[in-house]
């Protein structure tokens, strides 16, 4: 992964401008939405379309909640990620501030969905934002809106900004195997 130096360095060329239809580069290659280098990522594949952005997704067995049906975070961080492509076409980063998901109906494990975003109007630093999430059929599964705010480059180097990027997470316990099972809870409190 590239070091923080780098992405930052690499944000205003991934910013655009781009022509109505080209792919989008991922946030980074790491990226839990879009990065190809994520393991347990999406791999987003986003094109802009106009004044908005499009990705055609197909969820797949890690994003299972009840069986066969798309756990609702994963529904979520899609929606999340691909709203965090609207920035390229505002020309200026811009994070999450608030996110609703409405639910429509039950989004499927296997099935291939078209997920459409706008920038719906601007205010200051807020960035209005919204989505749908379709079937092949043309029927509204999932619709969504967030507020995004604009932020300079430096703040994911002043929030994120590990050397290198990506620190190892600390290897969890297997409770299964040692019967600690709610000693997470207890160590909080
Ligand atoms: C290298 C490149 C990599 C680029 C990598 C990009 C990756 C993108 C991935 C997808 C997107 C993400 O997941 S982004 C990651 C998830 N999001 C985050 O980590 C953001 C965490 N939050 C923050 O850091 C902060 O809250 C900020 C910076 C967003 C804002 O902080 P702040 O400056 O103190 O401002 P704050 O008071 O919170 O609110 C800002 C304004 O929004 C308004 N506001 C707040 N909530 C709402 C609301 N529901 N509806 C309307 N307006 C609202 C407030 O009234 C205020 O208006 P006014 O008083 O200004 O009028």
């Amino acid at each position: 992964m590239p070091d923080m130096g780098t992405m930052l360095a690499h944000w205003a060329e991934r910013a655009g401008p781009h022509s109505d239809g080209a792919l989008l580069p991922p946030h980074h290659e790491r990226c839990l939405g879009c990065g190809l280098d994520n393991p347990h990522g999406h791999h987003l594949q986003v094109h802009r379309r106009g004044d908005g952005v499009v990705a055609d997704h197909v969820f797949d067995e890690r994003h299972v909640g009840a069986p066969g049906v798309v756990h609702g975070g994963a529904v979520a961080t899609v929606l999340d990620d691909l709203f965090g492509f609207l920035p390229y076409l505002v020309g200026t980063p811009a994070v999450t501030r608030q996110l609703t998901v409405d639910y429509l109906s039950p989004v499927l494990v296997g099935v291939s969905y078209r997920i459409e975003a706008t920038v719906t109007s601007r205010e200051d630093r807020k960035v209005f934002v919204a989505a749908t999430v379709s079937d092949f059929d043309e029927r509204t599964v999932a619709t969504s809106s967030a507020v995004f705010i604009t932020v300079d480059v430096e703040h994911f180097a002043r929030h994120g900004g590990v050397s290198g990027g990506s620190p190892t997470p600390p290897v969890a316990d297997d409770h299964r195997d040692t019967g600690r099972e709610g000693e997470m809870g207890q160590q909080r409190g």
